[in-house]
């Protein structure tokens, strides 16, 4: 491969301000990749892709290029050598790239990989965290979620088939195959920018995760049902969910943020989605008027994100102790209130895309124990691990609230 000078300059850009602005991956490299409009599919791939790959080998490539933050500019480029000799890429001749040490790169490469937070590229705390938690299947799970993620699509079956979808994409020379025991999903066999086909445009599938497919299949949504999504943000969950409802009944969307319900609508609308309704949670009587009255419920929590390195390396330099405390905080409470939207008989879904026992198992293994979780009992629970998918690590349960006897 030969590298191109306005493609390598445009990685170490997007890698100043992820790395020394704090700012998200995913958003840097929107716009850098807006910068160029002469740019083909492959220089964007090459950008993006190794944008994220030195992202997540940031602690292991600093360590070899013994470069500490802030990072300058100089040693961006050294970090940006560091990832090309290892994979085995020509360093060109310019002067950025003076006395590149091939040798000594793929000696320390060697000798770092022997330990784990170096070679799975971690901060201290979070590889104890792992360790704490998942005791021996850390090693395999943070391999797995260092692996670079495939592209799944949900097929939207309000206006298409995944047969006639497949076909379509098929057309325009984009290959997909089906995933046995996930009935909506295609996957792309080569990574391609799905987002300017019509078929996107006109909403006849959105990328989601397989992984994620499986909550609104556990929720088994059906038609003519109320349903309450209660951390619905962009709506990813919700449009499946409303597809599998066939557009009858309610689906009842909330979030916190209204900016994130209002890209729903907007993708709703692409969808042909019709029965979904918004609430933004502003107070506790939006939850109030609710109580008792759905079906089904929803709670697709603010979680670690763990589940999901795969697609959101940057999350492993983002995520600080501190957060992860006050986001159990908020599971807790989440499942203590929403849960009284459940009515009797009916069911609870509660998900996270972690995969921490302390977000997930423990946590409705707790809440079935206090007094507000009192009347449900566990169904079903999946520990979606990402070594064994091959997909995003998921964790889902299936609640259920008893029936009112007769007396009350
Ligand atoms: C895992 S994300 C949801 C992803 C979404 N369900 C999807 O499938 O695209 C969790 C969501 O919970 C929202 N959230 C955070 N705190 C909340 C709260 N107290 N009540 C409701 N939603 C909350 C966040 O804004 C975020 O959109």
């Amino acid at each position: 491969m030969k590298l191109h000078r306005n493609l390598v300059f445009a990685t170490i850009d997007s890698l100043d301000l992820i790395f020394n602005e704090n700012k998200q991956a995913d958003k840097v490299l929107k716009n850098t990749l807006k910068r160029d409009k002469r740019w083909g599919s492959r220089d964007r791939g090459f950008i993006a892709e190794t944008t994220y790959d030195i992202v997540r080998w940031k602690r292991l490539y600093a360590e070899i290029a013994e470069v500490r933050e802030p990072f300058s500019r100089p040693n961006l480029f050294r970090l940006f050598t560091v990832w090309a000799t290892l994979n085995g890429i020509k360093i060109p001749d310019w002067k950025q790239f003076e006395d590149t040490p091939t040798r000594r790169i793929k000696g320390k490469f060697d000798e770092l990989s022997k330990i784990r937070k170096y070679r799975e590229s971690l901060p201290d705390w979070l590889d104890e965290l792992g360790e704490q938690e998942l005791g021996k299947k850390w090693d395999k799970e943070i391999a797995a979620l260092n692996q670079q993620a495939d592209v799944v699509l949900r097929v939207n079956t309000l206006k298409t088939t995944v047969e006639n979808l497949q076909n379509e994409l098929a057309d325009l020379e984009i290959e997909t195959e089906t995933l046995p025991g996930y009935p909506y999903a295609l996957k792309l066999k080569e990574r391609t920018n799905v987002f300017t086909t019509d078929a996107f445009k006109n909403g006849l599938f959105e990328v989601q995760d397989a992984s994620s497919q499986k909550v609104a299949e556990i929720l088994d949504a059906k038609p003519g049902m109320r349903i309450v999504d209660a951390c619905a943000g962009a709506g990813g969950k919700s449009l499946h969910i409303a597809s599998m409802m066939e557009n009858k009944g309610q689906l009842i969307a909330m979030d916190i943020y209204d900016s994130k319900l209002i890209e729903l609508k907007r993708r709703a609308r692409r969808n042909d989605v019709f029965n979904i309704e918004t609430r933004v949670i502003d107070s506790t009587k939006v939850i109030k008027k609710l109580i008792e009255k759905a079906d089904k419920v929803l709670i697709d929590a603010p979680c670690s994100g763990l589940g999901v390195l795969k697609r959101n390396p940057d999350a492993k330099w983002k995520l600080q102790p501190e957060f992860l405390d006050s986001i159990r905080a908020t599971q807790k409470e989440l499942l203590n209130s929403y849960s009284r939207m459940v009515k009797p008989g009916g069911e609870l879904v509660y998900a996270t895309c972690s995969i921490l026992p302390s977000e997930n198992e423990m946590q409705v293994k707790a809440f079935l124990a206090r007094e507000e979780g009192k009347d449900f009992s566990l169904l079903k629970e999946e520990k979606i691990l990402p070594s064994k998918s091959g997909f995003d690590g998921f964790y889902i349960s299936l609640l259920q609230k008893k029936e009112k006897s007769k007396k009350e």
